[in-house]
């Protein structure tokens, strides 16, 4: 899913919020979190209802509560950082009266978020997305059964059987880019973009994707930015303070509401253009095998008989959108960061490129057969996932019912987010976490140090990812192509000399990293000869 991050106040609202108390309307603003700090914690307190103490966490400041102690550029860091120093799993933390914990370990998000699902798979209400005009899309949909109408209708589509379908395009796709990377070595990211869009766009609209400069890329593109930009779900001043919404946007601190409404027009792009385009095409009798085409049928079907359509106009314009929106940043960024690891580790990168000619040789490509014999390649996705999972602390899920785990009591409505980050940079379970390692997840005899697959990169619970086992596809197929045919090298110096660098990295929206530089070299003229044989005509 684009942009999962969660970092609370931006350095903008936390340095307006005193500002803000000094206006006119701070006054009610001032009263009102008054009033839901009594109403939210104090008043339970005093009554004695709370038998069992809340999860510990860093003291809160008067009525702001932690507004301005959570830092507003890699969050998950911090909140691993005070689960040491708090020696507990789990953090609380309040605003305003808006209630959240952070999960710091595997246990406690299994326990919470996959044993006790039912109290723990609502969202919390995603105040500034509904700025952003967001149509029903089931990763913002709060519990309940719209929310589970959604997942029954989109999760078929993508059950391991049924993602079989898409595997001659996402092969198709994965030799398109690789080509791509080679004729236009300095857009590569371009060609990893459009990969990651072909293939999701033609489940949902059944449209394909013609040229690098495909206009449905660019679509993709400004809402991933949009999205991105927008800081982390449920984090902004608005969502912690709902009133705050309804508030002139020129004040100071309401900067992410003028973003909201600014960026509004690339969400409703995405969500928009490509679905008017499968109505248009039902309307004209054009029939596409996709998700809107099926779900349209089936509405139009219900419409000539009479019958109530449950699933309305709006939840399928939402749910092809999910599908399109959900799929493409999350699946680029991680060709991404297969990119940037080989070329980080080429150790780990000639190994990787042993195994395929071991298994695979070097007169032919690798296909989807050849996916279950290739295991490092295997380690190497799960050491991706594990090195930078993409949303830090996960999207968000919320309690419906007041709970009380390991002697501590976690409100009903409290937010939850699990610190995947912290998860998988905890020593107790990965040596040396910062290190990229692929063998340490095989055994002491294999060379390794017997270390878990890291968990919870795709979520948690009734929650999780229902793109999972597509996304792993459409990995696995590029990743073993691009093993078998490039070599992938830092860029060569002015003195011809490949200097090592990390690129930057942004922890605002997603975690990922920006733009950096490749050398792609065809690892042999074979290589290059089999690879644009396979591609033949298609651009
Ligand atoms: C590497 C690729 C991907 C990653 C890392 C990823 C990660 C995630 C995460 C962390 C969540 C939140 C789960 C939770 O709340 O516990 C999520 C939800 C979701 N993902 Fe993915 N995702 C990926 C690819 C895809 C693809 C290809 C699709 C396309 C079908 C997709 C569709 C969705 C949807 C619709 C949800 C919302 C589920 C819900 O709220 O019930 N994702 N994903």
């Amino acid at each position: 899913m684009s942009s999962h991050l969660v970092n609370l106040a931006s350095p903008e609202d936390r340095n307006t919020i005193m500002d803000m108390l000094a206006l006119p309307i701070s006054t009610l603003l001032l009263l009102s979190g008054l009033i839901l700090f009594l109403a939210g914690y104090l008043v339970p307190a005093v009554l004695g209802k709370r038998k069992y103490p809340l999860p510990p966490g860093p003291p809160g400041e008067f009525i702001l509560g932690h507004y301005r102690k959570i830092p507003f550029v890699a969050a998950f860091k911090q909140y691993a950082q005070w689960g040491k120093e708090y020696k507990s799993d789990v953090l609380y933390f309040e605003t305003f009266g808006t209630k959240w914990i952070v999960l710091n370990s595997l246990k406690s998000a299994v326990d919470l978020l996959d044993k006790r699902g039912s109290n723990y798979s609502d969202r919390p209400k995603f105040i500034l997305f509904e700025e952003m005009g967001w149509a029903p899309t089931l990763t913002w949909l709060r519990w309940g059964p719209k929310m589970q109408q959604h997942r029954k209708i989109l999760q078929p589509a993508f059950s391991k059987a049924q993602v079989r379908q898409y595997q001659d395009n996402q092969e198709r796709q994965a030799l398109i880019c690789l080509r791509s990377m080679l004729d236009d070595q300095a857009n590569y990211l371009g060609a990893i973009r459009r990969f990651a869009v072909a293939i999701v766009l033609n489940i949902s609209y059944g449209i394909d994707v013609e040229s690098p400069n495909s206009p449905w890329i660019k679509i993709a593109d400004d809402a991933a930015e949009a999205i991105s930009n927008s800081g982390a779900p449920a984090s902004s001043i608005i969502d912690r303070f709902p009133a705050t919404r309804h508030l002139p946007t020129w004040l100071p601190f309401m900067e992410r509401l003028r973003y909201a409404r600014k960026w509004k027009w690339a969400i409703e792009a995405i969500t928009n253009i490509p679905f008017a385009l499968a109505q248009k095409e039902m309307g004209e009798k054009i029939d596409r095998k996709c998700f809107s085409h099926d779900r349209l049928h089936v509405y139009n079907a219900n419409a000539e008989k009479g019958k109530p359509n449950e699933f309305t106009m709006d939840d399928i314009r939402g749910a092809s959108a999910a599908i399109y929106i959900a799929g493409n940043d999350t699946t680029a960024t991680t060709v991404q960061l297969f990119v940037l690891y080989l070329m980080q580790n080429p150790d780990a990168q000639a190994k990787a490129q042993a195994e395929l000619d071991r298994v695979v040789g070097s007169d032919r490509l690798p296909t989807w057969n050849d996916i279950p014999n290739l295991p490092y390649l295997n380690l190497i996705l799960q050491e991706t996932y594990r090195m930078n999972p993409l949303s830090p602390l996960g999207i968000p899920h919320a309690s419906v019912s007041d709970d009380v785990y390991e002697g501590m009591f976690i409100p009903k409505g409290t937010i939850v987010y699990a610190n995947v980050w912290g998860m998988h940079h905890d020593e107790s379970f990965y040596s040396k976490p910062f290190k990229f390692w692929p063998e340490r997840y095989l055994s002491k005899e294999q060379g390794g140090n017997g270390e878990p697959y890291p968990v919870g990169n795709f979520g948690f619970g009734r929650r999780v990812c229902i793109g999972r086992v597509l996304a792993e596809n459409s990995l696995m197929i590029v990743l073993a192509n691009m093993v078998a045919t490039l070599d992938i090298r830092y860029p060569k110096g002015p003195n011809g000399e490949r200097t090592p660098f990390d690129p930057e990295w942004s922890y605002i929206g997603q975690a990922h990293p920006l733009s950096f530089p490749a050398d792609l070299i065809p690892r042999s003229p074979k290589a290059e000869q089999l690879l644009r044989a396979a591609v033949g005509v298609a651009r």
